[in-house]
């Protein structure tokens, strides 16, 4: 074990990057000189059980800190990845396994195409993080779930010390259609302006998910794999239990509520922060998804449309109410 380098040092990032440091494992962050500032004086992570450790890594700007680590994380958002390729390929040891920690269906492959002399895994994170200065808060119970591969064979310990469960998947198709699935709520919850309990307690938002999720599920099953099953109730099932009454819904799938009050999606993060959201390769995968089956997928695409306008400032926030009024307009 060398040392990992952790690409793209946000929330996941220095999240993941910092507790394996408290670990005892060399890591190198990359990232922007702001968070650079920000966690100079080492950073806090904060688990789901509010235990808390301390860690300080190497911090660097410069993407030339990579070479030396035989494991590389690349945790930026989807729509870098060309640029993070493009910064890594001439300074990776030859040797160096590069993971996408990263939402989507297509991260790991883009990076593989871009890194063709290296061996790129797919992976995604399973829980959300909540940055607070140099405070980082895991905000949702969840694994790392990634591509199986003998590398892991080095560093499982680690992370297991490091309170971060890896999860070998030989299904890793499967999982990003589920993983994306999830994630179509990142959109709803970015609209809503609410953090993601109060959005998903609330009937109108979670239909809105479920339609997006019903249209997600129609279309995955034109081709590809089926979406692998990573909560309690099967994505078939989950989707059509997201519109039940509130009442029942707390009854059946309370544990979905169980998350920090102040947690909301990443896109909601980006939004927030005036940056380019993920939402083309989320709500936006669904779209490609139909358009290569020769069919359509008009909600998600509804909330493609509604997220860029957000990010243009033009009407961020939506009741439930409103935003599903206008997801059914959509299909009619
Ligand atoms: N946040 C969460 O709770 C979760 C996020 N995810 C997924 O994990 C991935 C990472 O998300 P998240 O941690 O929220 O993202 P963040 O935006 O918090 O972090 C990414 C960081 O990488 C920086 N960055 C981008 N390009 C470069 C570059 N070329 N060199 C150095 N730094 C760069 C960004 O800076 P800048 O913005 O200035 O470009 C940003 O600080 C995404 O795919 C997301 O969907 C999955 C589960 C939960
Ligand atoms: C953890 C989850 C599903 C929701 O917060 C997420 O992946 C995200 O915020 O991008």
């Amino acid at each position: 074990m060398r040392g990992v380098c952790v690409f793209g040092a946000g929330s996941i990032g220095c999240y993941v990057g910092g507790r394996l440091a408290a670990a005892g494992v060399p890591v190198t962050l990359v990232g922007r000189d702001s968070m650079r500032r920000v966690t100079a004086g080492g950073m806090r992570l904060q688990a789901i059980d509010g235990s808390q450790v301390e860690a300080d890594p190497r911090f660097e700007t410069d993407p030339a800190a990579a070479a030396g680590c035989n494991l590389v994380l690349v945790t930026v958002k989807s729509g870098a990845n060309r640029e993070a390729a493009d910064a890594l390929r001439d300074v990776l040891d030859a040797d160096a396994v590069v993971v996408s920690l990263q939402n989507g269906l297509h991260g790991g492959a883009g990076l593989r195409s871009d890194l063709p002399d290296h061996t790129v895994l797919a992976g995604t994170v399973g829980f959300n993080v909540v940055r607070d200065g140099a405070t980082f808060r895991q905000a949702t119970a969840g694994d790392i779930l990634v591509q199986a591969d003998p590398v892991w064979t080095g560093y499982d310990a680690a992370f297991a010390r490091a309170g971060l469960p890896i999860e070998q998947r030989t299904d890793m198709p499967a999982v990003q259609r589920a993983k994306l699935l999830l994630n179509l709520n990142n959109a709803i919850n970015a609209l809503s302006g609410l953090p993601l309990r109060e959005e998903l307690a609330q009937r109108a938002f979670r239909r809105c998910l479920s339609l997006a999720q019903r249209e997600a599920l129609t279309v995955m099953a034109a081709s590809g794999p089926a979406p692998a099953k990573l909560t309690a109730l099967s994505p078939a099932l989950m989707a059509r239990t997201l519109a039940v009454p509130d009442a029942l819904f707390r009854a059946v799938a309370g544990q979905v509520l169980a998350i920090d009050p102040t947690a909301g999606s990443s896109m909601a993060d980006d939004l927030a922060a005036g940056r380019p959201t993920e939402v083309d390769w989320i709500n936006g995968a669904v779209v490609q998804l139909a358009a290569d089956a020769g069919t359509t997928a008009p909600v998600n695409a509804r909330l493609v449309e509604l997220v860029h306008d957000a990010e243009r400032g033009r009407r961020p926030r939506w009741t439930g109410r409103d935003l599903l009024a206008q997801l059914r307009a959509a299909r009619r």
